[in-house]
């Protein structure tokens, strides 16, 4: 299903001979779920649904500059001064056990300077979205597009969160404000 991570979604092209209604052309339609900013008491700014959005709803696209890893490095710098990050690493999205059959993503999506709302939703333990790779151009995943889908079905003012899979840091790191039962106590 759409909110298994792990496994990339493959979705039709230019190539295919079907037209805008094709059903397998999700991503491709952009945002159709009103989503809403709000400002939170610890984690800053937030995202929260507007509407009721059914589990397996396409929510939105993950977008950013598409970086390498030295780029990313030097605005991680800039970031700790403000305290934000906005990477998102592909390769930790996927199921390398599953799917051995994908070639390497040395690329992070980083939305620090360029974005959409996505760079605005936040880390949870016990997330309502989950992080696909949707393919759509090249089946090259170096050119994946990354898409939200609800895991569940999000009631109206719930707030949107995905599981960032941030590796942990050594020192103090971020402290976690998901508020899960099974909070891992740090975003990095
Ligand atoms: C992609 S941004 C999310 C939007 C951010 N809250 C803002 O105001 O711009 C990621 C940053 O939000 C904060 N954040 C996200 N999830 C968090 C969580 N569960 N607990 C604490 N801080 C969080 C951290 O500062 C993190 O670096």
């Amino acid at each position: 299903s759409n909110w298994q991570e792990g496994y990339p979604i493959y979705e039709c092209n230019s190539l295919c001979t079907c037209d805008a209604s094709c059903k397998n052309k999700v991503l491709q339609q952009g945002l159709l779920v009103k989503l809403e900013l709000f400002r939170t008491d610890n984690k800053g700014w937030a995202v929260r649904a507007t509407e009721p959005i059914p589990q397996g709803t396409f929510v939105c696209e993950y977008v950013g500059e598409v970086v390498k890893d030295d780029e990313t490095m030097r605005n991680a710098e800039s970031e700790s001064k403000s305290g934000c990050s906005y990477l998102l690493d592909i390769a930790s999205h996927i199921d390398r056990e599953r799917v051995k059959t994908l070639g390497t993503t040395a690329y992070m999506i980083d939305a620090t300077r360029y974005g959409n709302v996505s760079r605005f939703i936040n880390h949870s333990c016990s997330p309502n979205l989950s992080v696909r790779l949707v393919l759509v151009e090249s089946k090259d995943c170096q050119l994946a597009h990354v898409g939200l889908f609800a895991t569940q079905d999000i009631v109206v003012g719930e707030e949107l969160s995905f599981d960032y899979r941030w590796k942990l840091q050594s020192g103090d790191g971020c402290p976690c404000h998901c508020g899960a039962q099974n909070c891992r106590g740090r975003v990095y």
